[in-house]
């Protein structure tokens, strides 16, 4: 079968994966809408491109806090690997051959050091949901620091989980032989009913006053991803974080909230460069990146579509999505007519009434 596009993934994915695995990928908060909306708002956006631009060398690299990327696609932190590919966590780090940036998972099914261990060198970030049990969150972020993840990436539009019915229709939760890895210890001989975890084991109590706790834990930049409001992007500004993923969890949590390409426009406006902003949820083709770099971000980062590449053929498979990815944003450049990223701006772009 000829992998030509990410949908090509998509189908391979549904059709070789078990139900379940496949229904909690798919999976968006009650009737979908926003997860649907984060794709469809691509649509509403039309590029006004330039001509006889000279393309004829292309330099598609960027810096994210610092850190060249080979182009502006990361791996956004998703829970579970092991539900895709045997290797899980450890395939996704060694498609490090096309150097960007993976958000490791609190929920991974390999331990941080095992993921460090399996592509020393690369570019990772570490995902942090806060636990009710403080101690547990703390030895992360320390695990996290001192194997050498770059950033900490906080959660927080996770107080509670979504209601996504088709995990609730399968009683969803990881096989016996999965395990949270990276929180074994802390949980042994829980009970394990909400995803594998013990029930209300994450803090709903958390605030921005957090932050500062986080702060005084660790050295590592902090960026917090879950953003949708002009008022929650100055709040974070406010407390100092180096970073804002402007997402809606694959509309997974909130559903008939905002697309996210669509709140990445007043995230934008309000952050006015004090920190980068990035943006996840519904990139499916090199466009829709570009698009989204038009409108402001520093970078986007793909869930779903990583999670197709890995079920397709683990690491190999998540290399042919970053590279067909990185091909296609490329080819839209070129015929938008810029040759470097920093030549992409708000002119290139336009919202259509459709
Ligand atoms: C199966 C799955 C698991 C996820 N697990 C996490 C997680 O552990 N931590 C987190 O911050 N976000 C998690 N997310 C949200 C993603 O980081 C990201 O926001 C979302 O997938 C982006 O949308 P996309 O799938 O359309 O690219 C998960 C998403 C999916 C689809
Ligand atoms: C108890 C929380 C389970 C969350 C699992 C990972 C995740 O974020 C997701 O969207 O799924």
């Amino acid at each position: 079968m000829a992998m030509v596009c990410l949908s090509d993934f998509e189908a391979y994915a549904k059709k070789y994966l078990p139900k379940t695995a496949w229904d909690y990928f798919a999976a968006g908060a009650d009737d979908c809408n926003t997860r649907d909306e984060n794709i469809l708002a691509y649509k509403r956006i039309r590029f006004q491109p330039h001509v006889l631009r000279d393309v004829s060398m292309m330099d598609i690299r960027t810096k994210i806090l610092g850190t060249e990327i080979s182009f502006p696609v990361g791996i956004a932190p998703t829970g579970f690997h092991q539900l895709a590919w045997p290797d899980g966590e450890k395939s996704t780090a060694r498609a490090k051959a096309m150097n960007t940036c993976y958000i490791a998972s609190t929920y991974s099914t390999c331990t941080l050091e095992e993921i460090s261990a399996a592509a020393p060198g690369g570019l990772r970030w570490f995902q942090l949901y806060i636990h009710r049990n403080r101690t547990v969150s703390r030895q992360l972020v320390q695990r996290a620091e001192a194997l050498g993840f770059q950033a900490l990436v906080l959660t927080a539009d996770l107080p509670y989980t979504g209601k996504r019915r088709d995990d609730i229709r399968n009683g969803f939760c990881l096989p016996p032989h999965m395990k949270l890895k990276n929180l074994e210890r802390d949980f042994e001989g829980d009970d394990r009913s909400e995803y594998g975890l013990p029930p209300n084991s994450l803090d709903p109590s958390i605030t921005w006053n957090d932050i500062y706790w986080l702060q005084s834990l660790t050295h590592l930049p902090i960026i917090i991803k879950g953003i949708l409001t002009k008022e929650d992007a100055e709040l974070a500004v406010r407390h100092g974080v180096q970073g804002i993923i402007v997402s809606n969890h694959g509309g997974r949590q909130l559903d008939e909230g905002p697309a996210t390409i669509d709140a990445l426009v007043e995230v934008v406006e309000a952050v006015r460069g004090r920190v980068e902003v990035y943006l996840d949820g519904g990139i499916r083709k090199g466009s829709d990146v570009l698009k989204a770099l038009a409108l402001g971000a520093k970078c986007v980062f793909i869930g779903r579509p990583a999670l197709w590449g890995l079920a397709y053929k683990g690491e190999e498979g998540l290399q042919d999505v970053l590279r067909i990815l990185q091909d296609e944003f490329r080819l839209s450049m070129a015929l938008a007519g810029c040759a470097r990223v920093s030549e992409i701006g708000r002119h290139l772009v336009q919202f259509s009434k459709l």
